[in-house]
């Protein structure tokens, strides 16, 4: 306790001197007043903190500050993300993360992913805060419409993706790209060079959704690995956008034009470029093939489609309608099979006896795919005799269809399962339109967001058993037999009303290029390479994926 100064006065001879000293006491009075105010405020504010904490002693989830929420712990692990919600959810199904202006709830039940996702769909759109996020890269596509708007897209693009001529089309284009790959694979292990596996898949995906999207070819994937503009911005937005989620100040900083939000802004302009340059190529085509009377000649890309949609007089679609839609199916189909596709190479390096399993898999059908043909296959002389050996992957690569693609049940089985553990979209935030409880009894309130976690689903003892942190192609299959489980257990294509309108497309290109991989290379690690993911809205690896390959015949 500190002692009033008041006391001491009483023993001042002069009035002069006791009013000069006791002006000076009534300062330091004051100051030491101002002091003891300042540590009974500190001290109050301390216990006050230390009540709030106490008092969440017991609380699953991350613990929260007074105002910022769980926003500094989330942040400081925002690198590693994923793994500090496994660290939660692993404890408990759900977990609140209250942050400072809203209000998260993540979840790993597949009881309340359903509940979500498809009982109570309606109340659970991708939300105001989403939108607000994601326009500035996805406007208003599908991925980031909702109601009647995103209706009438999801039922335009069904139809198209239902299509047999797009389905033909894109397994050309999927056997020609990957095609290309394997003999630039080809060419890095005869000159026992290294590259980066992620770089060159995302060069294949965006050529081939390019093709497929676009109807362009735009020929990123070549032996000079030219640089293009249009992806590094594409990648650079992403990364912006997702860091928004977390940052309370992206809008200030987007007013001022500073910082992320200006690399962002730069970025969207590189990619409205490239995106309406295409559109207006397409529509140029169209116009001159239908003013000739050559209508066969307008190609069964998606945008084609649109194009002609939009002549339609019910149609109401703008070029940047057209721009949204295109930007929306690059999202879709470049990151996320560029991501999954990085993530089995990656599978197969660490786990050999898994690929040599594929392997087998692969020489048994390339044996019995030439005999159906009646094709001899092409004898290589050796590993030194190239010629031969790329003879030879462009003759399997034509034993590979939509159909003879279905006749590979491990590898499926291999690609699911790294699906399993590396979806490419690793969380998925949904809005709240009204207050609702979830079937696990967590109560959610309008406003928030509720995301499922298909990163952590998949590694959740509760869901896959006790070895669910295994990589174990074997899971899925019973009596020898593929076995499909849940979508709401199996979450890596969503589920519901909203299932990714891709999965069959991904599957092919998956199966397609995996297939040519694994039958004619052993990828290795280069030594001390980091593998790790990076913070985004895909499951990419932050610094690539560096390897040397040898050739297997
Ligand atoms: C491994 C590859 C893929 C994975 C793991 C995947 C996963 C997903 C997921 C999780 C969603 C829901 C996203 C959300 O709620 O925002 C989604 C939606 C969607 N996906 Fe995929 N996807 C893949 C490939 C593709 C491909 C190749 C395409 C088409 C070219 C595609 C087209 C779509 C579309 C159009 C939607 C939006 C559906 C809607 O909102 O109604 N996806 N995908």
């Amino acid at each position: 306790m500190i002692p009033s100064l008041s006391c001491y006065k009483v023993f001042l001879p002069s009035l002069h001197f006791h009013k000069f000293i006791s002006s000076k006491m009534g300062l330091a009075e004051m100051n030491i007043t101002n002091l003891s105010m300042g540590v009974t405020v500190v001290g109050v504010l301390v216990s006050w903190l230390y009540i709030y904490r106490w008092r969440q002693r017991n609380k699953i989830g991350p613990k929260t500050w007074p105002f910022v929420g769980a926003a500094t712990e989330q942040l400081l692990n925002y690198d590693n993300m994923h793994d500090w919600l496994v660290s939660y959810l692993s404890k408990s199904k759900t977990v609140e993360v209250p942050m400072p202006l809203t209000h998260y709830t993540y979840t790993a039940d597949p009881a309340n992913v359903e509940h979500v996702l498809k009982t109570n769909f309606p109340n659970y759109p991708k939300g105001e805060s989403y939108r607000n996020y994601m326009e500035v890269l996805l406007g208003d596509g599908i991925f980031n419409a909702d109601g009647e708007m995103w209706r009438t897209q999801r039922k335009t693009a069904s139809f198209e993706f239902a299509s047999k001529n797009l389905r033909d089309f894109s397994t050309v284009v999927f056997r020609d790209d990957a095609l290309k790959l394997a003999l630039i694979i080809s060419r890095t292990a005869q000159y026992e060079q290294s590259l980066d596996m992620q770089d060159v898949l995302m060069r294949m995906t965006l050529d081939s959704i390019c093709k497929v999207g676009f109807g362009v070819e735009i020929g990123t994937l070549s032996l000079q690995m030219p640089d293009n503009p249009f992806a590094s911005a594409f990648d650079t937005a992403n990364i912006v956008v997702t860091l928004r989620f977390i940052d309370p100040l992206w809008r200030i900083k987007r007013f001022l034009r500073i910082g992320s939000e200006a690399l962002l802004n730069q970025s969207i302009q590189t990619i409205d470029q490239f995106t309406y340059s295409m559109i207006h190529k397409r529509k140029t085509e169209i116009k001159q093939a239908k003013a000739s009377g050559k209508q066969s000649q307008i190609k069964p890309d998606i945008l084609s489609r649109f194009v002609e949609l939009r002549e339609d007089p019910e149609s109401k679609l703008s070029d940047k309608n057209l721009r949204d839609i295109v930007l929306n199916f690059v999202i879709a189909g470049r990151d996320t099979t560029a991501a999954t596709l990085s993530w089995f190479v990656y599978m197969m390096i660490i786990h050999p006896h898994v690929a040599t399993k594929v392997y087998d898999e692969l020489c048994k059908f390339e044996a019995e795919r030439a005999r159906e043909e009646g094709v001899a296959l092409f004898h290589v002389g050796g590993l030194e005799d190239i010629h031969g050996f790329n003879k030879r992957v462009e003759q399997f690569s034509q034993l590979l269809n939509y159909d003879s693609l279905g006749r590979l049940p491990y590898l499926y089985a291999t690609i699911t399962e790294t699906l399993r553990l590396y979806p490419a979209v690793p969380q998925d935030p949904k809005g709240i339109l009204e207050d609702d409880v979830l079937p696990d009894g967590t109560i959610v309130k309008k406003g928030g967001m509720v995301t499922y976690v298909p990163y952590s689903m998949g590694r959740m003892e509760y869901i896959w058993g006790p070895d669910a942190q295994e990589f174990k192609p074997e899971r899925w299959f019973k009596d020898g037999a593929f076995q499909h489980v849940s979508p709401f257990k199996f979450t890596a294509f969503q589920a519901g009303p909203r299932i990714c309108l891709g999965k069959d497309s991904a599957y092919l290109q998956m199966k397609m290029t995996t297939a040519i991989l694994c039958r004619f290379f052993n990828f290795h690690l280069v030594p001390g390479h980091p593998v790790k993911y990076r913070m985004m809205a895909i499951l990419s690896m932050a610094h690539g994926l560096k390897v040397t390959i040898s050739r297997r015949i």
